[in-house]
């Protein structure tokens, strides 16, 4: 190794962005060339990346010119469609604090608010940050723990939106191909039904597995049906179904009741042969906290606990896929 070689590794060594990073690095002719990994880091990142290696290699000696190519192990991601078969089941609600429980359980997690009917994503979650474009990406907001994008950030706050086909279909491209990082489930909250959306995102985006969310109603129940009938036709592996609003905790003696019956959904689940994946009961708690944008996924309550299990039932679901 020559002197000028020498110094362009010493240099190359001394920013601390670049540790671990360099596949090869080599001098020739007064140009260095470097192959970066840039695996995992967000368009943000990779320029703040670039950007470093350029400044901590001009002006070394021997060095005229800097060409950098970065590489990119691509990152196998989950997308997790979150369904139901009709509206007010509690469908965002169930999506936001089960990517909460996810990414607390250790997971890197994204949640995408496809409901073009009712983007209530930014309200359930307590943020109003708007999302900011990268190369052209759109970049998530951080909140909660987990990474979030929404349809209700692309427009302006209290704009009805009733995007159809190509139009709510090309919105959902720049939330999906989002710059979600090194996000390992991405969570998309579909809007309730089978329409142009769920069709778009079974058709381009291919989900892993869907997760069914029904109120013990059997109306809700024969609208789940349909809503896991899209799933199956399309070869998407149904993980199971989650009973929201099942049973009504009384806040002051306690008991339980059940206005919607009880074990309506585990028993459809059985009769459709897809898992039960639990119940989440109908609590002021939930209605309260999720309203006030401060889920309780978040907190430490009887309800986070509640979320923890079926968190866990669902990793372990998605682990043996
Ligand atoms: N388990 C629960 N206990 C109490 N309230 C709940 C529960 N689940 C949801 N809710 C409340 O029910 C309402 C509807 O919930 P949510 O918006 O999550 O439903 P949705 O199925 O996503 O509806 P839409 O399809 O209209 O977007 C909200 O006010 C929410 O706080």
């Amino acid at each position: 190794m020559n002197q000028d070689e020498a110094a362009f590794h010493t240099a190359l060594e001394r920013i601390p962005e670049a540790k671990g990073r360099i596949q090869s690095a080599r001098l020739k002719e007064n140009a260095a060339s470097l192959v970066v990994d840039a695996t995992g880091l967000s368009a943000e990142a990779r320029s703040t990346l670039e950007r470093r290696l350029k400044g901590g290699l001009t002006g070394i000696a021997g060095i005229a010119e800097v060409r950098i190519a970065m590489t990119e192990e691509k990152v196998k991601r989950i997308i997790l469609a979150v369904g139901s078969g009709k509206g007010g089941v509690g469908k965002s609600t169930v999506s936001a604090n089960l990517a909460i429980a996810l990414a607390r359980a250790g997971r890197k997690v994204g949640l995408v608010d496809a409901d073009v009917y009712g983007p209530s994503q930014p309200r359930l979650l307590g943020t109003s940050e708007k999302p900011e474009s990268v190369d052209n990406r759109i970049v998530p907001v951080e909140t909660n723990g987990i990474r979030m994008l929404s349809l209700g950030q692309l427009v302006e706050g209290g704009k009805a939106l009733a995007w159809r086909g190509p139009m709510a279909a090309g919105a959902l491209g720049q939330l999906i191909e989002g710059d979600w990082g090194d996000t390992e489930i991405l969570v998309v909250d579909l809007p309730p039904g089978t329409g142009d959306i769920q069709l778009s995102l079974v058709q381009k985006w291919t989900p892993t597995a869907a997760v069914i969310v029904s109120t013990p109603q059997d109306l809700a129940l024969i609208d789940a049906t349909r809503a896991i009938d899209l799933f199956r036709k399309t070869n998407i592996p149904v993980i199971g179904l989650v009973e929201n609003m099942s049973g009504y905790a009384c806040p002051h003696c306690g008991e339980i009741s059940d206005p919607f019956g009880a074990g309506g959904a585990e028993a459809a689940a059985g009769v459709m042969d897809i898992p039960f994946l639990g119940r989440v009961p109908l609590t002021l708690t939930i209605r309260q906290s999720s309203d006030a944008g401060t889920p309780p996924a978040s907190g430490d309550g009887e309800e986070s606990r509640i979320f923890q299990a079926l968190a866990a039932r669902v990793s372990e679901a998605l682990n043996r896929m």
